[in-house]
């Protein structure tokens, strides 16, 4: 089984990479939906894999999950895409030229059906979410549970590339008006690090 792990930074990844970085391809893209795609289509032309995951920490919308919480994204929405138009917003799919919205090749039940994740709807931004009335607006136009600045453009690629992927986030802070201070970034990325180590060790042994 050859897997990628697709990860913005090198720190989402490294307990994973200091365990198994021998028996998986590990892909840093950097933060943002441009270099992912890039990323991904540099590293997909090149190579073949069985699975690729995209790991990575996120925002939360919504209040029921708790900082550290470990999701599978079912659901990712290029939130930005398309036109203004006074006070409404004009999706890219009604403008008639693209498509906003991307769901995984395959899922964690697929894949390793022992393993099971609480299930997510997120959007993808360029700017992270950080006034109470633009988090207001898009939770009324997209109602998300998540956020993060990769995953649509992750499912893209994947689905552009024919390749299965899955996207794995951990809850690192909740979408607010800004306080880093509440954030826990460390918290996340253990708990996300030890579930992946714990699939992936799985999937590669049996
Ligand atoms: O210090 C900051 O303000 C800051 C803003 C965004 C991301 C970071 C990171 O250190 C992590 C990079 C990675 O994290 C994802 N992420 C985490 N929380 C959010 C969020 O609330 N909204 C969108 N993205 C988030 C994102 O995918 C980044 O690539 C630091």
């Amino acid at each position: 089984m050859l897997i990628l792990i697709v990860a913005a930074t090198k720190f989402e990844v490294e307990p994973l990479v200091q365990a198994l970085g021998n028996k998986v391809d590990v892909l840093i893209t950097g933060a943002g939906m441009v270099p992912t795609a890039f990323g991904m289509a540099r590293q997909l032309s090149n190579h073949t894999y069985d699975l690729v995951l995209n790991l990575g920490i996120a925002g939360s919308f919504d209040r029921n999950f708790h900082l550290g919480d470990v999701l599978e994204v079912i659901e990712d929405t290029f939130a930005e895409l398309g036109a203004q138009d006074d006070e409404a917003f004009i999706s890219i799919d009604t403008l008639g030229f693209g498509e906003s919205v991307f769901t995984p090749g395959t899922s964690l039940n697929e894949v390793y059906p022992n393993f099971y994740l609480k299930k997510a709807k997120a959007i993808t931004v360029n700017t992270v979410h950080g006034h109470e009335p633009s988090i207001q607006k898009v939770q009324q136009r997209l109602n998300p549970q998540l956020e993060s600045m990769e995953g649509a453009a992750f499912f893209y690629a994947c689905r552009q590339m024919n390749v299965q992927g899955m996207q794995i986030r951990a809850v690192s802070n909740y979408v607010e008006k800004r306080n880093r201070d509440a954030w826990n970034i460390g918290l996340a990325i253990k708990n996300l690090n030890t579930f992946a180590i714990d699939l992936v060790s799985q999937i590669i042994n049996n």
